[in-house]
């Protein structure tokens, strides 16, 4: 009696397993899809996560879409895509493709989703033309004290770290984090001083190593909730915290002294015109304080790592190419060192190494998942059921064989005009380069 009353549910749920099987295979809408791996249509997590931790995801997707084509199932709702067009398709500016809650919701900070992590299309852009009055073209002017400041600070840390080697990902991640800083907050966290000295900024360093697992666990928005879950009973229970929990803190502790600081109604500085912060301006556009400082520490993750990483790629680049180099410093020379954007924009060969150099770091390597609205669609000829969720990775274009040859080459003279190229392999150049991808959710610190 006992066996019976283990056996039949072990025999239902065995049952319901060989049925669910037998649909995710071969009833599926998304079944005829190729798999990235025989074990794609029962989970993702069973075989995207060795590649994942090693970091390679975005590096072997590429080559399966090689090999099976434009659209690759990669979890029981999932699909990969590698076109230009389907590209274009969903991530369009009236496109009607969400933000992968799942995913972007990984990035809320303090229950205030940011213009990154909102995945409501009306409140997305109802935030984006608020920010907008500082992530304008028009509006580079404003930031050009925070940048040469910061910079001045930051080639006088250099020259007294000179004769010795500098680690330069990490010397231009202080500066990135000063500058960003500065911006959001009226403030610079600190980071070129302290790297100066010898050390990085926890604050920033633990920035850092969450960003190189964010894109693992954005991946697997389940298991990061579950980690964080977990983390925070045990802190609970016997006080324990993770190192990089502690640096959060830290920072959450800065970046509210720094609220406070600037909606003191006694103390706090009024806006200058030469060095706008994000936090004081959002504010006296009526942004609910919590939001604006949501949003300056949302900033932080992806306006430092990108940008310090594309300019230490662009320095070890040039110092490997000293003829482009003297080329350049005698340009710059010819200019006398510009500081504003449109004297720098004119330097033709600036702007083809600044170019090339974002291309080839290719800085927002991850996936960027949408999700199919009601009614579903049909890309590829394939028909994909409303509620898929399906990604891209703006690397993939940045590094196409036939859009720019030899593409694992820094060559800034694919952007010049010297290069012998017919007009159809600079449209493809030109359509391919998706950096800071398109649409209405496309990097609003692209200027
Ligand atoms: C080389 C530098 C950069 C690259 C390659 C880059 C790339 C990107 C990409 C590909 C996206 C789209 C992400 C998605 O759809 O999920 C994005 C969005 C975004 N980026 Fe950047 N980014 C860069 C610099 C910056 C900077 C300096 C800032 C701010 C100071 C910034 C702030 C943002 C924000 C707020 C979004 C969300 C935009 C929205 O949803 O409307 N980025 N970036």
């Amino acid at each position: 009696m006992f066996v019976l009353i283990l056996v039949w549910p072990l025999c239902l749920v065995l049952v319901c397993f060989i049925a669910w099987f037998c649909y995710t295979f071969w009833v599926h809408q998304l079944s005829e899809i190729p798999n990235a791996s025989i074990l794609a249509p029962i989970s993702r997590l069973l075989w995207a996560l060795p590649s994942e931790c090693r970091g390679r995801i975005t590096l072997d997707l590429p080559r399966l879409h090689e090999q099976l084509g434009p659209l690759i199932r990669t979890g029981p709702n999932e699909v990969s895509f590698y076109s230009l067009d389907i590209y274009k398709t969903v991530y369009s500016v009236r496109s009607s493709f969400a933000k992968d809650p799942r995913v972007y919701g990984q990035f809320v900070q303090d229950s205030h989703p940011a213009l990154f992590s909102i995945t409501d299309a009306a409140e997305h852009s109802q935030r984006r033309r608020l920010m907008g009055q500082l992530f304008n073209y028009s509006k580079m002017y404003l930031l050009e004290g925070i940048m040469v400041e910061n910079v001045t600070a930051f080639t006088l840390a250099l020259e007294q770290q000179m004769p010795r080697a500098i680690e330069v990902v990490r010397a231009c991640r202080a500066l990135e984090a000063d500058i960003v800083s500065a911006f959001g907050f009226g403030q610079e966290i600190g980071a070129i001083a302290s790297w100066a000295s010898g050390k990085d900024l926890q604050m920033v360093k633990v920035n850092d190593e969450k960003s190189k697992t964010i894109a693992l666990l954005s991946g697997f928005p389940v298991l990061a909730s579950t980690l964080e879950r977990a983390e925070s009973i045990l802190c609970r229970m016997t006080g324990w915290e993770s190192h990089s929990t502690a640096a959060i803190k830290e920072f959450d502790q800065w970046s509210f002294s720094q609220l406070s600081r600037l909606t003191n109604p006694t103390k706090s500085p009024s806006i200058s015109p030469t060095h706008p912060n994000f936090i004081q301006t959002m504010i006296c556009s009526h942004l609910p304080a919590p939001s604006a400082l949501s949003e300056a520490k949302e900033m932080l993750g992806p306006g430092t790592d990108t940008t310090s990483a594309t300019l230490a790629h662009i320095l070890w680049a040039l110092a490997h190419d000293a003829p482009y180099q003297s080329e350049l410093v005698s340009d710059l020379d010819n200019a006398g060192w510009p500081t504003d954007i449109g004297s720098l924009e004119k330097v033709e060969r600036l702007r083809a190494a600044v170019k090339e150099g974002i291309r080839w770091t290719g800085a927002a390597a991850a996936m960027l998942p949408r999700v199919v609205p009601g009614g579903g669609v049909v890309l590829a000829g394939m028909f994909l059921p409303a509620g898929t969720v399906i990604s891209s990775s703006p690397i993939w274009y940045l590094r196409d064989k036939n859009a720019f040859p030899s593409p694992e080459i820094y060559r800034p003279s694919r952007w010049l005009n010297d290069e012998s190229r017919s007009p159809e392999a600079i449209k493809l150049r030109d359509d391919f380069y998706v950096p800071f991808s398109k649409g209405s959710s496309a990097c609003i610190g692209a200027q």
